[in-house]
């Protein structure tokens, strides 16, 4: 898909909407009895991952169900272990009929993984090389994070309303190379026999080009505004980076590009984030910025997130981690993940008019003043995890479904 994707992502009404990406694999299907009759079928890999993850895919699962079902859409689940879960099970993050289970599927749905059992493990057995071995085995090199203040959240923020209100920005973070994946890496020991630990940030030209046209065709169809967010007053690989970016707008002369440091981008998100648009960044950066712009809109528990490549199943998750220290309490907010399974209906199977009734549903819960822990403020409802679940299905089956 992605170097010739239309992206599809001028946000905010109600959350990122516009035309969808080119459908992966639709497939005629089984026909049976619902509201409406189920025309296609997709294969959906559900990977649930720890501590709060199956929390959030069960309830992002329910909501896929009963929107299909109103959208005339079938969906076949496959639920796969990854990240801890499957290191208990089958001794790795990421078992071989994982990934190629995922690889067939139509789109691929991650909770979380990670958790403080695991913490230790070798490397290659921590749960984090599990979720890297998937995006790098999907190739999905392309991750899109948006950021909206819903009017809803503003008070949830941490910044001052005047900040808060009105941000909608989306993160557009290298997924499959820089400092995660460079080589060299590991430990060994200085010429004082000090023990040294080491990773290498390195990017190539194509894997820069490809990620700068997402962005810059992401800007395009948003405000025509692209920040390119690098270190390039130390790090040669950004100074590449830099260079091919500036190269690559030459491309797309109706998009304005800027180019900003990251300890400024950092700052600048906290003090002013409404100047930002659209902003392309490598995979570290993305990761840390991403965090940051979260807490702009409210808590992680909101930001869902697309991972696109060229061709095969995308990869959608929220961008939050499992969350150990809620796990298991019903605490979690499952919006983000809720949100990240309409990405997939838009982004990966192109089907424009389910995401916006889930994205429709979101809004319509928070309307009716339910909020989990992490968003709750004075005169709202506070619930749980699977309660906050109930709430977004009662919105999804009361919505007109939304105009193509
Ligand atoms: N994509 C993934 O699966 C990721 C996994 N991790 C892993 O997750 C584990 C925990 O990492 P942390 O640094 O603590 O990050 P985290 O994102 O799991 O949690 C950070 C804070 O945000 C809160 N939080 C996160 N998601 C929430 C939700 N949906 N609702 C309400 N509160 C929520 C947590 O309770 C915690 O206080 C680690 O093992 C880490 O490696 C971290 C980031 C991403
Ligand atoms: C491997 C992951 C735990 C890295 C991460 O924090 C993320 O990409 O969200």
């Amino acid at each position: 898909m992605a170097a010739s994707l239309q992206l599809n992502v001028r946000s905010f009404e109600p959350f990122f909407q516009s035309k969808p990406l080119s459908k992966h694999s639709p497939r005629l299907g089984t026909i049976r009895c619902s509201t409406a009759t189920p025309q296609k079928r997709y294969t959906i890999t559900l990977l649930p991952g720890d501590g709060i993850g199956p929390e959030v895919i069960s309830v992002a699962k329910e909501v896929l169900k009963l929107t299909g079902s109103l959208e005339g859409i079938e969906f076949g689940f496959q639920e796969m272990p990854v990240g801890g879960s499957a290191l208990d099970l089958i001794g790795l993050p990421l078992p071989k009929e994982t990934l190629s289970a995922a690889k067939q599927s139509d789109a691929v749905l991650l909770g979380a993984i990670g958790g403080y059992k695991w913490d230790n493990n070798e490397k290659h057995l921590k749960p984090e090389t599990g979720l890297l071995q998937l995006r790098e085995g999907l190739k999905v090199f392309a991750n899109l994070r948006p950021a909206s203040v819903l009017p809803q959240l503003v008070d949830a923020s941490t910044l001052k309303k005047e900040i808060a209100e009105g941000v909608d920005l989306m993160v557009v973070r290298e997924l499959t190379g820089g400092i995660y994946f460079g080589k060299p890496r590991g430990f060994s020991t200085n010429e004082n026999g000090d023990e040294i630990g080491f990773n290498t940030e390195v990017y190539a030209t194509y894997e820069i080009d490809r990620i700068a046209r997402i962005a810059f065709e992401t800007a395009r169809k948003r405000c025509g505004k692209l920040c390119s967010v690098d270190k390039a007053n130390v790090l040669e690989a950004s100074m590449l980076w830099r260079k091919r970016v500036t190269a690559i707008a030459s491309e797309y002369p109706d998009v304005e590009l800027s180019h900003m440091y990251v300890d400024n981008a950092a700052m600048q998100l906290v003090r002013n984030p409404k100047q930002f648009d659209t902003i392309v960044t490598n995979n570290i950066f993305g990761d840390i910025l991403s965090d940051e712009a979260s807490m702009i809109t409210g808590s992680i528990g909101m930001l869902p997130s697309a991972s696109l490549g060229e061709s095969g199943p995308g990869l959608f998750e929220p961008i939050h981690g499992s969350a150990p220290d809620i796990a298991g309490q019903d605490k979690a907010n499952p919006l983000a993940t809720v949100l990240s399974a309409a990405m997939l209906l838009r982004y990966g199977l192109g089907e424009e008019n389910a995401a916006k009734r889930i994205e429709a549903a979101v809004l319509d819960a928070l309307n009716r003043g339910f909020r989990t822990g992490d968003i709750h403020s004075a005169g709202n409802k506070l619930v749980g995890c699977k309660a906050m679940g109930d709430e977004v299905l009662k919105s999804v089956d009361s919505q007109i479904p939304a105009a193509v």
